[in-house]
């Protein structure tokens, strides 16, 4: 049984201009998030992916459809019921969100004062979470004297500190840079690997996905528009939409741009083909072209890697009679994706 799990789900506001149609901001998505995933969320700025997160963490009712978590509808709960759904899911933000006057500590603590906790187990429980999160030295230091990263490691202590099942990360790298982002990437996989969360990451940088998630869902205008294991969608989207965004991290495809400079480079035909492991490797194409007697240039291409799992494209031009070409990519179609640009 999946431990999160959307069926029909939609969300729809009234629109500001009351006559106008409602703005629908989750549109008909059906989704399960299996326990122990690392289940990313992607799209655009608008596509829907802080509006499901509300939906999924209760903070805001559904317009139809059914939301399951750990097996229990919570559609249709009362405010004391989703209270007590509410702790089991973990939240961190952007912003960090964390009380400026509080110290570290106190931050830590405050989930804990809330549900009632005595102050011994607060005491342990926050130590216990600093020293996971690497900050015990820094418990009686307040936020504005922390980095971005560090301000993030108090959020991911806080979302922690009830032992919550679930992790909502939404947008939790976007404010920080590059070496900062790879941090507290890197903590929130032990999150999932060593305490065995369930993370769900909402964000619109690819490569956030890449490096943490196990699967993905592409949100565009409110809907799924492809979900499935992220090597999968990111080796071989099927969906316009989500073929823009890999194409923003995936090396080795051509813009239509650059097929442009290319073609203008470049005698011979353009193909580019695509590999997954498991499918063919680089020399199995390059021993069909020499085999087939036409004579070929590598011109554009990139291997990608995906949590030890390789794919990758190789844009050629290649040159000789065209049946000669025509029987190489033939030959190349049974075992790799081929493409021609014309
Ligand atoms: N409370 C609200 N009232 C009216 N419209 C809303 C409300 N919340 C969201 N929307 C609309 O729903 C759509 C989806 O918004 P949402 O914030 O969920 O997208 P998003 O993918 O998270 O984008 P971003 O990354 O910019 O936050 C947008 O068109 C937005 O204007």
């Amino acid at each position: 049984m999946a431990l999160v799990s959307l069926e029909h789900v939609t969300k729809s506001y009234p629109a500001a201009d009351r006559k106008a149609d409602p703005v629908v901001a989750v549109d008909d998505v059906s989704l399960d998030i299996e326990a122990g995933a690392v289940f990313g969320i992607i799209g655009y700025s608008g596509a829907g992916k802080s509006t499901l997160v509300r939906l999924v963490n209760a903070l805001e009712p559904a317009t139809s459809g059914s939301i399951r978590i750990d097996g229990r509808e919570i559609t249709g709960l009362r405010e004391r019921e989703l209270r007590a759904i509410r702790l089991g899911i973990g939240m961190i933000f952007q912003q960090f969100n964390l009380f400026d006057a509080k110290t570290v500590r106190a931050n830590v603590a405050y989930p804990l004062k809330v549900a009632g906790w005595r102050r011994a187990d607060i005491r342990a429980r926050v130590d216990e979470l600093l020293e996971f999160v690497g900050l015990a030295d820094k418990a009686a230091a307040h936020p504005d004297q922390l980095s971005g990263g560090q301000k993030q490691r108090v959020g991911i202590a806080r979302a922690l500190a009830t032992r919550p099942r679930i992790l909502l990360a939404d947008e939790a790298t976007s404010a920080l840079d590059p070496e900062t982002t790879h941090e507290v990437l890197t903590l929130l996989k032990r999150v999932n690997e060593e305490q065995g969360v369930t993370i769900i990451v909402i964000t619109h940088e690819m490569d956030v996905i890449q490096t943490i998630a196990t699967k993905v869902a592409v949100m565009d205008r409110g809907r799924v528009i492809e979900h499935g294991d992220v090597f999968d969608v990111f080796s071989r989207p099927s969906h316009p939409s989500s073929q823009r965004f890999v194409g923003t991290v995936i090396k080795g495809v051509p813009s239509p741009a650059e097929l442009a400079v290319l073609r203008e480079r470049h005698e011979g035909r353009i193909v580019t083909c695509s590999f997954r492991d498991g499918d063919a490797s680089q020399a199995r194409v390059f021993l069909d072209l020499a085999e087939a007697g036409v004579e070929f240039e590598l011109v554009y291409g990139g291997i990608n890697d995906i949590r030890g799992r390789a794919f990758g494209h190789l844009t050629l031009a290649i040159r000789g009679e065209d049946a000669a070409i025509d029987r190489a990519i033939a030959t190349i179609s049974d075992h790799a994706d081929v493409t021609e640009a014309r």
